[in-house]
């Protein structure tokens, strides 16, 4: 039997989100009273919200919106590793990291990173890519990383090296995946973004298809 793992994060007030940006409101329109027969709201919330893909236009003022971006990245074979244990909090994950722990051709890569997932704060000292990784990744074929850290580069990062070798490599980016209770190994990826025009990165429901 094929089993799902959700490994999004639960969008709700007081979800934890990048120093400074937008926090999380669904607000109501409507309520059901006598007179009108439903429920309606209005979300509030920054594009990098939760678990989420970035499309180009994040760090590239000529790249392409969620409405435009290609779909393919995002369905299809993922292999799960967990370098948890290996990299420190601040540290970087190098070449010396994935290197034993990923087949000579993979297509999508998950990494886990914490620990355990912080769903109640902030971490200001996730750890993040080194672009000679993301070299790595893309020799061997992938074309999509997901992490389950807000970011591929560091928080105080004015640079995005990580981000901009991505870019380079014609690779998509997942942030903010819930890694944990998912055992390591090869999977079916699901996480579509928004078709939303104009949209520099969307939220994603986000999911593990195991494979019979
Ligand atoms: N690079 C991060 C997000 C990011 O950098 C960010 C997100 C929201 C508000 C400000 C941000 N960066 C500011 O320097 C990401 O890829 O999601
Ligand atoms: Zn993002
Ligand atoms: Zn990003």
């Amino acid at each position: 039997m094929t089993r799902i793992y959700d490994i999004s994060q639960t969008i709700r007030p007081g979800i934890p989100v990048w120093p400074g940006d937008r926090s999380f409101a669904l607000n109501r329109t409507w309520n059901i009273e006598p007179g009108c027969p439903v429920n309606v709201s209005e979300l509030v919330m920054s594009t990098h919200t939760g678990s989420h893909a970035d499309s180009r236009l994040h760090f590239d003022e000529q790249g392409v919106d969620c409405a435009a971006t290609p779909l393919d990245a995002y369905i299809g074979p993922a292999t799960l590793i967990d370098l948890s244990a290996e990299v420190p909090s601040g540290g970087l994950v190098e070449p010396r990291h994935l290197e034993g722990k990923l087949p000579a051709r993979v297509e999508r890569v998950l990494i886990k990173l914490f620990d355990r997932f912080p769903h109640e704060g902030w971490d200001p000292k996730f750890p993040a890519m080194h672009p000679d990784s993301i070299q790595l990744l893309a020799d061997r074929g992938c074309k999509l990383i997901g992490l389950d850290v807000p970011s591929l580069d560091p928080q105080d990062s004015k640079t995005l090296d990580a981000h901009f070798k991505v870019d380079a490599t014609g690779m998509a980016i997942l942030e903010g995946l819930v890694l944990d209770n998912v055992p390591t190994g090869d999977y079916e990826l699901i996480a579509l973004p928004l078709k939303i025009e104009g949209a520099d990165g969307s939220p994603v429901r986000a999911v593990l298809r195991s494979i019979p």
